[in-house]
């Protein structure tokens, strides 16, 4: 079993290192620093490259948060959430979507790792959904209303936080206190492509908006320069 030690890094940029070729993510990790941002392994690296993957990035300084939003039945999602905790990963996600039984399950799952345990949190409605989207799968509330009623759930269990868009996080800090993380993906510099997202924000806007955490991805894991895509990312949050 891997420790988890308190993290040192203040940065809030999460880098979504989505690459089906780890020669290039790897490359891209050579070029930037543990203590500029953390990064973020989600399904396709960890179902081509596995938890070796995860112990890489570890060896090399890096905080994980190990995005595979769990979702399944509380038994096998507790257990789950305890193998991510065994690889020693920074931060670990489920779907709210899963319940309070599940989210629970899942929380006392990491109780025997006490301060060891990665921080836990929930994916409320995923930044690539908009209205639509929610009324095709049977939910006729906006995508904040219903972000709002999972991530008041997902407090309600005891989890550390939730994955929302930035859009909701004014609104979330209202409602649900400081003491709970606001992990936002959907976050686009000025001038870059939506892509497949849909509730997104810029850097700046983001931090004004009181998230803890942005996740980032493409903008700079496809920039023609990854290392100065992240190091203008974190310059435009200089003073905001
Ligand atoms: O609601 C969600 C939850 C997770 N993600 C993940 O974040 C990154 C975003 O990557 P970009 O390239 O910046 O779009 C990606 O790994 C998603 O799986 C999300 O986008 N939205």
């Amino acid at each position: 079993m891997t420790a988890v030690s308190p993290s040192s890094v203040t940065s809030p940029v999460l880098v979504a290192l989505d690459f089906d070729d780890i020669n290039r993510a790897l490359a891209l990790t050579d070029l930037i620093d543990p203590q500029r941002c953390r990064l973020k392994v989600g399904k396709e690296m960890f179902t081509r490259f596995g938890p070796e993957w995860v112990k890489t990035l570890q060896s090399r300084g890096f905080d994980v948060f190990l995005d595979l939003k769990f979702h399944d039945i509380p038994n096998t999602v507790a257990h789950a959430v305890a193998a991510a905790a065994d690889l020693g990963v920074w931060m670990v996600n489920v779907h709210a979507s899963g319940g309070a039984r599940m989210m629970n399950a899942a929380r006392e799952a990491l109780i025997p790792m006490g301060n060891d345990a990665p921080l836990l949190i929930a994916v409320t409605v995923l930044t690539s959904m908009e209205a639509s989207d929610l009324r095709d799968i049977g939910i006729d509330r906006t995508p904040a209303a219903h972000a709002l009623h999972l991530a008041g759930l997902t407090k309600e269990c005891g989890l550390d936080g939730v994955v929302c868009s930035a859009h909701e996080a004014v609104s979330f800090r209202q409602q649900l206190g400081h003491d709970f993380a606001l992990v936002t993906p959907g976050i686009r510099p000025e001038g870059s492509a939506a892509q497949d997202q849909r509730r997104i924000m810029t850097p700046p806007q983001a931090k004004q908006a009181g998230v803890d955490y942005m996740v980032i991805g493409r903008p700079i894991t496809q920039a023609a320069d990854p290392a100065a895509a992240l190091a203008s990312i974190l310059q435009s949050l200089q003073g905001v």
